[in-house]
């Protein structure tokens, strides 16, 4: 079970996805103190971090648990990618890792993420670069491959070893699947038979027999759990207790689970400012609620409310009568 990078110690080895526009410092430092192993920020584009563009920054910031935070980066240009992994290095980052699994079309586009799939050349100059710049371990995220005809990832996860990156994250759908249908585990068993690091399952986990399932299809080493954590921050640490009998996260109920999503709510608002904060919120409010069973209007009053002091009464009394609280 335990996975070593450096100093890093990614034990226990489930680790929260980087979602953009989600997996922010607030909702980190949230997941993370549960019990993750790992935690990886959500895309930091390499080169508007360097030139400072405006929003870039809070995403790559680091929270309290820095020990246990990867910061992503996504870029097609190897000097941009090289500048923007030395500074985040400056600032903390226990663990550099490269996108390259992003569909959007606007990464896409531009040959970043996913599409660097398609120039395995140009992305091995990029990795090696950026494994030059910092002493902090690289690691690497893809897909399967671009599509069907073309499912190079053990062949690009060997070169990455050879090139210095240290664990590689599969995510069981090629670039054209977006997200699509089902992951398939099984095809990472490829990535894991081409490699000796560390190689890490994702896609579709989203409880403790799913986890189970996708180590024993791929023999990965760990598994990456993205959106089913969402509105479940404890998820990761369940899945580890199954998993491997480390402690149980304590799951709130009741005026607990209110007491931490009102924490949630207000970390957001600190770290965002009012209004930013409050969009920013509402993904995660709407999923808290989800999982209570909160009934619709007042889901819908939270939801709308355009003052902040007025979203946390409402959030809580919305809780209150919900299910989750109630039971
Ligand atoms: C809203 C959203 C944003 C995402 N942003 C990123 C990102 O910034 N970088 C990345 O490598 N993957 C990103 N992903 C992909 C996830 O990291 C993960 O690979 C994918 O969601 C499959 O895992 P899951 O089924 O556990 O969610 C994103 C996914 C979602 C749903």
């Amino acid at each position: 079970m335990p996975v070593t990078l450096g100093s890093a110690n990614l034990t226990p080895p489930v680790i929260l996805a980087p979602m953009a526009g989600i997996t922010d410092r607030p909702y980190r430092d949230l997941v993370t103190r549960f019990g993750a192993g790992l935690a990886v920020s959500e895309m930091v584009a390499s080169q508007e971090m360097v030139q400072a563009k405006p929003g870039v920054r809070e995403r790559a910031e680091l929270g309290v648990e820095a020990a246990r935070t990867a910061v992503q980066i996504a870029g097609r240009d190897a000097g941009w990618m090289a500048e923007a992994a030395r500074r985040l290095a400056g600032q903390g980052a226990a663990i550099i890792d490269i996108n390259m699994g992003c569909p959007a079309k606007k990464v896409t586009n531009g040959y970043s993420g996913s599409a660097l799939m398609k120039t395995p050349d140009h992305a091995l100059r990029l990795i090696e670069a950026v494994v030059a710049a910092v002493d902090l371990p690289v690691t690497l995220k893809t897909r399967l491959g671009w599509d069907e005809d073309l499912l190079n990832a053990p062949d690009i996860a060997r070169r990455a070893e050879s090139a210095g990156v240290r664990m590689v994250t599969i995510h069981g759908r090629t670039r054209c699947q977006f997200y699509k249908g089902t992951a398939d585990w099984d095809a990472i068993r490829a990535v894991r038979d081409a490699v000796t690091i560390p190689v890490i399952a994702n896609g579709d986990i989203t409880d403790g027999a799913a986890a189970r399932r996708a180590l024993e299809a791929s023999g990965a080493d760990g598994v990456m759990v993205g959106r089913g954590a969402q509105g479940k921050p404890w998820l990761l640490a369940q899945i580890a207790h199954d998993l491997w009998n480390t402690p149980a996260p304590q799951i709130p109920r009741g005026g607990a689970f209110t007491d931490m999503v009102a924490t949630h709510y207000e970390a957001m608002l600190g770290f965002y400012g009012r209004d930013l904060g409050l969009r920013v919120a509402r993904k995660h409010l709407g999923w808290y609620m989800d999982g209570a069973g909160t009934i619709p209007a007042l889901r819908r009053a939270v939801l709308t409310g355009r003052d902040p002091g007025a979203v946390l009464r409402l959030l809580g009394d919305a809780l209150a009568s919900s299910g989750q609280v109630a039971a």
